[in-house]
């Protein structure tokens, strides 16, 4: 499917960068457009691939290029001031070409927790092609500020787009790893997943036409509402034709058992392995799978039996699936959405440490005032000078 990124914040327009990057390299085709908003001059800076014409500076008026320092109360204000020098970008845009916006935005910070469902509001009310966000949640040892961000951008969000594609950071990193190294590997392992998943919807104009390609249609009915999650296994497989499956061939090349079980066993090692916001499965609404791999190496009834498995897990009846053919590539992959999901432990954790950080903050805030009241106050016995 087509689509019009907007990264908002430092943490989005990286990921949008990390995306060009990946369309690019597997020539999806699924970027229309790509907008880099922030209200930091040196991030925006740094940026690699979005067109400079495309990057847009926020709150000049207030914070002059450097950032809102994790206040997503000023981000959320300096959007809205601001919303017109996004708009400008936004009009350089085919919007009849796209078949949705995705907001991304790290949600911990200040400018994209805060700007971001400032700006799903706003195009909602202007067009009619879906706004879907994509939330990155912060590491829970960040500390309260940003989970408290996170929490209250989480809510407002996740009312404003169509649907919240989420990430959550806490479970993707590793030990032992530097921060930017892990932001870097991290953000690869994003765009991977999301992007195979629009890349997928993008089919229909090359030569491998696949037995049943997924539609933009199919993706946009399966995100509807509420939030998802997006899990993700894959294999090598050997397309030399020299290799042990080869010999496990029919004569036409092709072995329908081995590549029947190769996708079930997939779409089940992508749905109970580690989504990109884990949850109780059994909670999800609807969900969609996808097999993606040489054309060759996919056939409609592993697609299928994928399709069922995930239906019995989920107790769905509303699953979709269908085939992302990728020439030249010597993986099978099984991608498996899961949208309209309501058990998440993790989200509930988030709030309930945000809710003790807000009243923690606000006991203190309260004794900051007695305590420096006292320390200034000498009951009268000096005068102050005016
Ligand atoms: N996955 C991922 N997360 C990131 C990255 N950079 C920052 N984050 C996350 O995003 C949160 C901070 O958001 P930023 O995007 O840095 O903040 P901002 O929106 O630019 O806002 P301010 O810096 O406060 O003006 C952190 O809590 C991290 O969890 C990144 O490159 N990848």
């Amino acid at each position: 499917m087509k689509l019009a990124l907007i990264g908002f914040g430092q943490a989005g327009g990286k990921i949008v960068d990390e995306f060009l990057a990946y369309d690019d390299a597997i020539g999806g085709g699924f970027i229309e457009s790509a907008i880099a908003v922030n209200s930091a001059t040196t991030d925006i800076q740094g940026l690699e691939n979005v067109p400079r014409a495309n990057r847009v500076l926020i709150g000049q008026a207030r914070v002059k290029g450097h950032g809102v320092g994790a206040d997503n109360e000023l981000g959320a204000t300096v959007t809205e001031e601001d919303i017109d020098e996004i708009q400008g970008a936004i009009d350089r845009i085919p919007v009849h070409e796209i078949d949705a916006f995705l907001i991304i935005a790290g949600m911990g910070g200040g400018t994209g927790s805060g700007g971001a469902p400032v700006l799903a509001t706003h195009l909602k009310k202007i067009y009619s092609q879906p706004v879907f966000g994509l939330g990155i949640l912060p590491a829970m040892d960040e500390g309260g500020i940003y989970t408290l961000n996170a929490a209250r951008s989480f809510q407002t969000f996740v009312r404003e787009v169509d649907n919240l594609l989420v990430f959550d950071n806490d479970v993707w990193r590793s030990a032992g790893e530097s921060v930017a190294d892990g932001y870097d590997r991290i953000n690869r392992e994003i765009v991977e997943r999301f992007g195979l998943l629009f890349a997928a919807g993008e089919v229909g104009n090359g030569d491998h036409v696949a037995e049943s390609v997924v539609d933009s249609s199919e993706i946009i009915n399966t995100l509807n509402d509420g939030i998802s999650t997006i899990g993700y296994a894959s294999e090598t497989v050997d397309t030399t034709g020299n290799g042990l499956l080869s010999s496990f061939k029919e004569e036409d090349g092709f072995d329908e058992g081995t590549a029947t079980n190769r996708m079930t066993s997939l779409v089940r090692k992508s749905t109970l392995g580690r989504l990109t916001l884990p949850c109780d499965v059994s909670s999800a609404d609807r969900g969609l799978v996808v097999a993606t791999g040489p054309p060759e190496e996919l056939n409609r009834k592993g697609v299928e039996r994928g399709r069922q498995w995930l239906e019995d897990e989920t107790g769905s009846m509303e699953i979709r699936g269908g085939d992302y053919p990728m020439p030249h590539r010597d993986e099978v992959g099984a991608i498996v959405l899961l949208s309209g999901v309501t058990d998440v432990p993790r989200i509930e954790k988030l709030q309930q440490v945000a809710i003790d950080a807000q009243d923690r903050t606000e006991n203190l805030q309260a004794n900051a005032d007695e305590e420096f009241t006292s320390l200034v106050d000498t009951g009268g016995e000096l005068d102050a000078l005016f």
